[in-house]
C-alpha cells in the first residue's frame, strides 16, 4: 500500500470497513465500482484535499492482481486493506452483520461462535497496522462504524510506541442502544474501551450520544462523565452529536443534466395521471420493507378507488446477500410484492414496481424527482439520508416525505415530514393516504421547511463540524 501524497503536510485518514469503491471479479479480472450505501454518501462531501481513505475492497484480491487494483483505488485517494476471504467472511457476515447489527438497531442479542469475535478482533488489528504505518506525525484520523470499534485504541497503542501524535475520531453510522442490549454480549466491555481510545466520539442524534456515554457509565467502572465528556484513563473523551447531510449541489447539477431532463420528462409521461410514491432502501430488515408492503397492502385495500392512480416504485438495493437473515427477507419481500401485485394490478396497470438492484445516480434523481410522495418506514435507522435526497430534488413537485419516527433523520425532518410507526401497517396506510391528498399550500410550506433543513446542513458541514472538534486534540 503507497502513501498517496508526498508533501509532508498533515492528511486526514479516513478508516471504515467498506471504500468508496468496491472491487468485482468478472471473467477473471478485478473491477472497480462505486459502493452502496450511506455511509459513503455522507463522506462525499469531504472537501479536505489530502486525505486517504483505507478500506476493505470488498473480497479476497489475488497478490498478482493488487497493484492494477492499488492504482486504480489511489484515483480517488483509496488504498485497500487486503483479508484473506475466510477472515473477511467471520468478520463482516460473522461479527459485524450477524451480531452487532441487530443489537446496534435495538434487537436481542443472537448466539455466537469464538471464531467470529476472533476474526472481529484480527481484522481490527490489521486495520490498526495499516492505519498506523501509513501515518505521520500530525495526520488526523477518522474511524467509521460498527466494523472496527477496537480500532482506535489499537491505533493508539501503536501509534505512541511509534511516536507519532495524531487525534483519533470515531463516527458511529448506526444507532446505540440503550446498556440493557449489549448485556448478553460477552465482550461489550471491550468493544466500549476500543473506541474509548478515540478523542471524539461522534453519533447522529442526542439519544445514541446519551445511550452510549449511558454504556459506559454502566458497563464500565473506570469512566466519569463530566457534560459532553467521559474521563477515561486520565484522558478527556469528547463525545457530540453531528447532523449528517447530503452534497445537496450533486443532485441540483444531475437534475439540470439534459439527459436527466430527458428522463424526468420520459417518467412523467409514462406515469401521467398516476401519483408515484417512491422507496429506496438496502434490502435490510432494519428498513422495515416487510412492514411497508403490509400497510401498503393495506391502503390498496382500502382505497380500491386508487389503485389504478397511484404506483409504488421500490428500489431494494441488494445488501450482505452472504447472512442468513438478509436471504430469508428477499424471499419475504418478494412474495409480499407479488401478493400486492397479484391482487391489485389490472391488464393496464400495475400499483407496484418492484426493482432488486442497484439504479444509476442520474435514474435514481429522475425518480425521486417525478415522485409525489417518498415513503420510508425504517424499523431503525442510524439515520437515513435517502430521506434528505428526495428532499433535494423537489423544489418543482413540492413532494411529500413519510418517515419513520425510528429513524434518526426524524429527529431533524420531523416539522416537515408525515411522521409513521412501522409497527401498524394500519397507521402507514393512514400516513401514506395524509400525504397523497394533501393540499398545495400544505406541501410547500412542509417542503420549504425540509429544503431549509437539508440545504443548511450538508455533508460538507458535517465532515467540517466534526474535523474541527478533532482539530482541537492536536498537539502544538
Ligand atoms: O457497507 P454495507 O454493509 O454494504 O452497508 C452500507 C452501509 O450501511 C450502514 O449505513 C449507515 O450510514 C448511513 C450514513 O450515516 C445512515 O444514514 C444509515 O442509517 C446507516 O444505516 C452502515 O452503518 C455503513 O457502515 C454501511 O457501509
Ligand atoms: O441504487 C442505489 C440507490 C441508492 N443508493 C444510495 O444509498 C444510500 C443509502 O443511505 P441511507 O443513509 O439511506 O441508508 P444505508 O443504506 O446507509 O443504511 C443513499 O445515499 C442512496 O442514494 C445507492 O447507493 N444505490
Amino acid at each position: 500500500m503507497g502513501s498517496v501524497n508526498s508533501s509532508g503536510e498533515p492528511r486526514l485518514i479516513i478508516a471504515s470497513n467498506r471504500l468508496p469503491l468496491s472491487v468485482k471479479k468478472i471473467d477473471g479480472k478485478y473491477d472497480v465500482t462505486p459502493s452502496s450505501g450511506g455511509l459513503v454518501s455522507a463522506l462525499r462531501g469531504l472537501k479536505t484535499a489530502e486525505f486517504l481513505w483505507l478500506g476493505w475492497p470488498g473480497l479476497a484480491v489475488d497478490p498478482s492482481h493488487r497493484d492494477r487494483v492499488d492504482e486504480q483505488l489511489a484515483k480517488e485517494h483509496a488504498a485497500a486493506v487486503y483479508l484473506d476471504e475466510d477472515l473477511a467472511k467471520d468478520h463482516y457476515n460473522g461479527f459485524s452483520n450477524a451480531i452487532l447489527w441487530p443489537i446496534l438497531h435495538y434487537q436481542a442479542g443472537k448466539s455466537m461462535t469464538p471464531t467470529v469475535w476472533e476474526a472481529y478482533r484480527r481484522v481490527n488489528e490489521i486495520f490498526a497496522d495499516s492505519v498506523s504505518n501509513e501515518a505521520r506525525d500530525g495526520d488526523l484520523i477518522w474511524v467509521h462504524d460498527y466494523h472496527l470499534f477496537l480500532l482506535p485504541q489499537m491505533l493508539r497503542d501503536r501509534l505512541q510506541a511509534q511516536g507519532k501524535r495524531c487525534p483519533i475520531g470515531f463516527f458511529l453510522h448506526t444507532p446505540f442502544p440503550a446498556d440493557d442490549y449489549w448485556r448478553g454480549l460477552p465482550f461489550e466491555e471491550d468493544l466500549l474501551q476500543g473506541v474509548l481510545g478515540s478523542d471524539v466520539i461522534g453519533f447522529h442524534t442526542d439519544e445514541y450520544k446519551k445511550n452510549f456515554v449511558a454504556s459506559c457509565d454502566v458497563l464500565l467502572g473506570s469512566v466519569q462523565v463530566i457534560n459532553d465528556h467521559l474521563r477515561y484513563k486520565d484522558r478527556m473523551v469528547k463525545t457530540g452529536r453531528y447532523i449528517a447531510g447530503i452534497d445537496v449541489g450533486r443532485f441540483t447539477r444531475t437534475l439540470e443534466d439534459r439527459k436527466v431532463q430527458a428522463r424526468i420528462k420520459e417518467l412523467e409521461s409514462l406515469y401521467k395521471g398516476k401519483k408515484v410514491i417512491i422507496g429506496v432502501d438496502r434490502l435490510d430488515y432494519t428498513k422495515g420493507l416487510t412492514e411497508k408492503m403490509e400497510g401498503y397492502r393495506i391502503f390498496l385495500d382500502e382505497h380500491p378507488e386508487l389503485r389504478d392512480k397511484v404506483i409504488l416504485v421500490q428500489i431494494a438495493i441488494p445488501s450482505r446477500e452472504d447472512v442468513k437473515e438478509y436471504q430469508d427477507l428477499e424471499g419475504e419481500v418478494s412474495k409480499s410484492v407479488g401478493q400486492i401485485i397479484g391482487k391489485h394490478a389490472t391488464p393496464h396497470s400495475t400499483p407496484l414496481l418492484y426493482i432488486h438492484r442497484s439504479v444509476s445516480f442520474e435514474d435514481l434523481t429522475a425518480l425521486y424527482a417525478i415522485s409525489d410522495v417518498c415513503f420510508l418506514t425504517s424499523r431503525r435507522d442510524g439515520l437515513n439520508l435517502v430521506a434528505s435526497e428526495y428532499v433535494a430534488c423537489q423544489d418543482r413537485r413540492h413532494g411529500v416525505l413519510v418517515l419513520s419516527k425510528f429513524a434518526g433523520a426524524a429527529s431533524f425532518l420531523s416539522h416537515g415530514s408525515v411522521l409513521c410507526n412501522p409497527s401498524s401497517a394500519e397507521g402507514l396506510s393512514e400516513s401514506l393516504h395524509q400525504a397523497m391528498t394533501m393540499d398545495e399550500e400544505d406541501r410547500i410550506n412542509r417542503h420549504s421547511a425540509l429544503r431549509d433543513f437539508v440545504t443548511t446542513h450538508t455533508s460538507e458541514k458535517w465532515t467540517k463540524s466534526f474535523l474541527d472538534d478533532l482539530e482541537k486534540y492536536r498537539v502544538q
